[in-house]
């Protein structure tokens, strides 16, 4: 399948920069700064102490809009407030047959692309741990990662089996979902809950759980963000809510999120998204959610001294 990976940073440049490797037919629709990072530099994965460069093929918006071949897999790796921008420039790149599939966290965008791309969306979850470096370079904190896609519907059709295919990269593991709505709520609980408790630990899983009282703060803040979940109509199985109650506490975890990574690099946070729309629906249906408020206004203030313009 012919692929458009929007934006090449931690996550597209990741994902794209595996498939190129795996030998599919990507390009990456990236803006000028980072095409010529890219051309001049080349994609580079960083993993410990090694490093590897990758030779990739960037597009601008403009040279976009001159395509006359759209794609069969756009795969969207943009942060939300780039979301609506980049849905006007892959207009041309998106006709009848293609299939777009998003990586962004939380389910707000999800609803945004739905009244766009309607019937060309599927429901997409990414658990991996990368972050772009000061050199413009991904690096990956823990190895492997999890990609799940599915229909909206929660049908098995052909074109979900092509993409589970296409996105079939070493090291990970790719499942096709007949919930994915559901584990997209999954995957916000986790990252939200994650999130919340790295961010003001200033550490990672492990250190909080060390602390005082710390298993006991992981426990009631993932109560928290499964309790919202539940009362919007998307509950977490027990066994779910089992391994999620495990992850959040695991003694010795090196577990992080990209919530507190970007907060320890002094980066803006995606607080909005993954916080701020959890909150406000924690509070339409009278879940209370101080924990996750007082995550949040951290973030806030974080991002307050570090950007110039609101993230969304
Ligand atoms: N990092 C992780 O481990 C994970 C992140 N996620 C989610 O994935 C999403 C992306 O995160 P992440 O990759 O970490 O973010 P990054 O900031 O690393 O990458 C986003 C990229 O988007 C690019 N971009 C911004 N605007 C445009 C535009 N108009 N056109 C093309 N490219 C653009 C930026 O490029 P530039 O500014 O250089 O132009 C940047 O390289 C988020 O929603 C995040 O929550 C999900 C799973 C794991
Ligand atoms: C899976 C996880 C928690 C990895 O960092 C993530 O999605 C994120 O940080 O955004």
């Amino acid at each position: 399948m012919k692929t458009l990976i929007v934006g090449a940073g931690a996550v597209g440049g990741f994902v794209g920069g595996r498939l190129v490797q795996a030998g599919r037919e990507v390009d990456f629709l990236v803006r000028p700064g980072r095409a010529e990072h890219l051309r001049q530099r080349g994609l580079h994965i960083v993993e410990g102490n090694r490093s590897e460069g990758i030779a990739v093929n960037p597009i601008t918006a403009d040279a976009l809009k001159e395509t006359e071949e759209p794609y069969d897999l756009v795969l969207l790796s943009v942060k939300p407030d780039a979301l609506s921008a980049v849905m006007d420039d892959i207009t041309s790149a998106v006709g009848s047959a293609t299939v777009l599939v998003p990586f962004l966290n939380g389910m707000a965008h999800l609803e945004e692309l739905t009244g766009r791309f309607g019937k060309s969306l599927l429901g997409g979850t990414l658990r991996i741990v990368t972050q772009l470096d000061d050199n413009g370079d991904i690096r990956q904190y823990l190895p492997g990662g999890q990609i799940e896609i599915g229909e909206l519907d929660g049908s098995r059709t052909s074109r979900v089996e092509e993409v589970a295919r296409t996105l079939a990269i070493p090291d990970f593991d790719v499942a096709v979902s007949a919930d994915i709505v559901g584990a997209m709520w999954q995957k916000w609980v986790m990252i939200a809950t994650v999130g919340a408790i790295t961010s003001l630990a200033r550490g990672t899983i492990g250190d909080a759980a060390a602390l005082t009282d710390g298993e006991r703060f992981a426990t009631v803040t993932l109560e928290e963000a499964a309790s919202v979940a539940a009362a919007s109509g998307h509950g977490l199985s027990e066994p779910a809510h089992a391994a999620l109650q495990e992850l959040v506490t695991a003694t010795g975890s090196g577990m992080t999120s990209s919530l507190s990574r970007e907060l320890a690099s002094g980066r803006p946070t995606e607080v909005e998204n993954v916080l701020g729309d959890l909150i406000r629906r924690g509070h339409a249906t009278g879940v209370p959610v101080p924990r996750l408020e007082a995550a949040a206004l951290t973030l806030r203030a974080h991002n307050q001294r570090h950007t110039t313009a609101p993230e969304n």
